[in-house]
């Protein structure tokens, strides 16, 4: 081989980082005369907590439905493992391991702590008592429920069949990630976790964050809370009018200088 060909050969060769376990390229969406998504790219790497942040209407939660399951994205492609896939409902995406925390939690409050943490996944008793009867495995539920809670650090909740109403709101937000944790297997999705909670639990609810990421799971975050987005971010997703236009690293930047990209006031870094 010539020197020229040996040249050639290796420009060719791609170095391969780490490849990102969610990823889009492209998304758009409409409603009527608003764009939504204005071809938004997004990337989420292994094990990090990547914050999205953008001003009201930018196009967060629909990037994050789309993500998601929950919006059908007009055209784009979206990749989990660097494979495409197509969400038609949330299910899809929870069955390929994409758990979602939202803003309203989606709890139900008459359900015991076990019951919520299980809930469109109840697991059958062994055997014809299961398969025929369709009795529920109360026993190992309740046994799964108490180790996943206390993994997280969260068994100051004393009794799991407790029903969640009587939950101060951080610790309902607390199961809420539990339940994403415990059956995220890939990724998890978290919608403004801290937007309704006081001081102590949403420091609670970031410390919990910390804990899922040191657990190997990478998160997703959507918040306004500038301080807790420095807090725990690894890196920054910029959206304005529709579209990811940065990705910043906390330590390189400052929140005012983070709030004027995001508000057009600062050129976005290239
Ligand atoms: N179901 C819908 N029907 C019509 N318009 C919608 C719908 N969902 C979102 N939009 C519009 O799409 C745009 C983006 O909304 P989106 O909720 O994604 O923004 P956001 O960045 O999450 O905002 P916020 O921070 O205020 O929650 C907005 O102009 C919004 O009004």
């Amino acid at each position: 081989m010539s020197l020229d060909q040996t040249a050639t050969s290796l420009t060719a060769t791609p170095i391969a980082g780490p490849q990102p376990i969610l990823s889009a390229q492209g998304l758009q969406k409409r409603y009527g005369k608003v764009v939504a998504l204005d071809n938004a790219d997004f990337d989420l790497m292994p094990g990090e907590i990547l914050a999205v942040i953008g001003d009201n209407g930018a196009g967060k939660s629909t990037l994050i439905k789309a993500l998601c399951g929950a919006v059908i994205p007009d055209a784009g492609t979206i990749k989990l493992d660097g494979s495409p896939v197509h969400f038609k409902s949330p299910m899809e995406a929870r069955l390929a391991g994409i758990e979602t925390v939202y803003q309203n939690l989606a709890l139900s409050p008459a359900l015991s702590i076990a019951d919520n943490l299980f809930l469109g996944r109840e697991m059958r008793k062994p055997g014809p008592l299961g398969n025929i009867f369709r009795l529920l495995d109360r026993s190992t539920m309740n046994r799964l429920a108490r180790e996943k809670l206390s993994e997280l650090g969260l068994m100051t909740i004393q009794n799991i069949n407790q029903s969640v109403e009587t939950l101060s709101g951080g610790q309902r937000q607390g199961v809420a990630v539990a339940r994403a944790a415990a059956f995220g297997s890939r990724v998890v999705i978290m919608d403004e976790p801290t937007a309704a909670l006081g001081v102590k639990e949403s420091r609670r609810v970031l410390e919990l964050m910390l804990d899922v990421k040191r657990r190997g799971l990478p998160i997703v975050l959507i918040s306004h809370n500038m301080p807790h987005v420095f807090e725990v971010a690894d890196r920054i997703h910029i959206h304005r009018l529709g579209r990811r236009i940065a990705v910043i690293n906390p330590k390189d930047f400052s929140m005012s200088d983070a709030v004027a990209i995001m508000t057009g006031a600062m050129k976005p870094p290239s």
